[in-house]
């Protein structure tokens, strides 16, 4: 049976108080750089958001992970909590107003406060080419990767407000390099960018940061299509620089920093993660 804070219902069991037992109860009082900082990622029980949210709570935040399925929610978190991390799960679609508005109330009721917001929600059905594609694939594209975002985070702002907190949306070098068969899903990446920029200046008066990842092929179940292909992974492991695709927690660290104080002066930029491609 797994604990009720991995179904989504915390009961009396706050998770946000499991790090400091643990840190006074094993004496460690090295404090990470995002202690008592709290982060909401979407699209985070596995892959690259699941890595970064791993990385955002060994760095000493409490991490509310998000996605669409219970048993994922319920297995990501477990895993972390396993690991000693300040760590609660939810479902969230984040393409329904309902579902975001719960991830917020979530967020606020167990961690008092929101500090990061870390978007990796993305969907990509395989469409080919943008003008064959149908209303109905166009609408849940855009939804899903470019409208929910910012939705997500009009929803967290009156809460962030005050708090010196960052955004981090996630994009993909599909935005700079289209490939021919994403069709809108390189629409929407490109929309991200603008996005990114957009926000930065909006939220930039109240010392709220917007920067995007840009991830290249990183090895996850989304893009196994890419590496899953033999051949294919041969041509990107020759075309990429360093002569691997990423994983996941090539992502991580990055994003930690984008949140950290360290990071307090830049905002509204798109960095790139992708193992260096003379096309970038
Ligand atoms: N893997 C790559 O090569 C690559 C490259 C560039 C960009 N990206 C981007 O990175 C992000 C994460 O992808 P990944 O590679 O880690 O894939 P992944 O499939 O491992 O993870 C995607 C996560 O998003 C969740 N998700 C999907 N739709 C959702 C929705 N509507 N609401 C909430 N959660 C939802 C999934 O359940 C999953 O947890 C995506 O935005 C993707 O576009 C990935």
């Amino acid at each position: 049976m797994l604990p009720a804070v991995a179904r989504g219902h915390w009961g009396w069991f706050h998770p946000c108080a499991r790090l400091s037992v643990r840190m006074s109860s094993t004496g460690i009082d090295r404090k990470g750089i995002l202690a008592e900082r709290v982060a909401v990622v979407t699209g985070s029980t596995s892959g690259i958001g699941f890595a970064i949210a791993r990385r955002l709570a060994q760095d000493g935040a409490h991490v509310v992970i998000s996605s669409r399925k219970q048993q994922n929610v319920d297995r990501a978190a477990a895993q972390l909590q396993r690991e000693g991390l300040s760590v609660a799960g939810i479902v969230c679609h984040v393409g329904k107003a309902e579902d975001r508005e719960r991830l917020v109330a979530t967020a606020l009721e167990h961690c008092g406060g929101i500090d990061f917001l870390v978007c990796c929600a993305g969907v990509n059905p395989l469409v080919g080419s943008t003008l064959g594609t149908s209303e109905q694939i166009w609408d849940k594209i855009l939804n899903v990767n470019v409208k929910s975002p910012a939705l997500l985070l009009s929803q967290l702002l009156p809460y962030m407000e005050k708090r010196k907190g960052a955004v981090t949306l996630v994009s993909s070098v599909a935005a700079y390099f289209p490939r021919m068969e994403l069709g809108v899903y390189n629409v929407s990446k490109t929309a991200l960018l603008a996005l990114t920029r957009t926000l930065a200046l909006e939220l930039a008066p109240k010392d709220i940061r917007v920067n995007c990842l840009v991830p290249g092929v990183i090895k996850t179940d989304f893009s196994k299509v890419l590496h899953g292909n033999e051949s294919l992974l041969k041509y990107l492991r020759e075309y990429l620089q360093m002569q691997r695709i990423g994983e996941p927690e090539d992502c991580a660290g990055i994003v930690s920093f984008l949140c950290s104080p360290d990071a307090s002066y830049i905002t509204g930029e798109n960095i790139a993660v992708a193992g260096f491609s003379s096309r970038l």
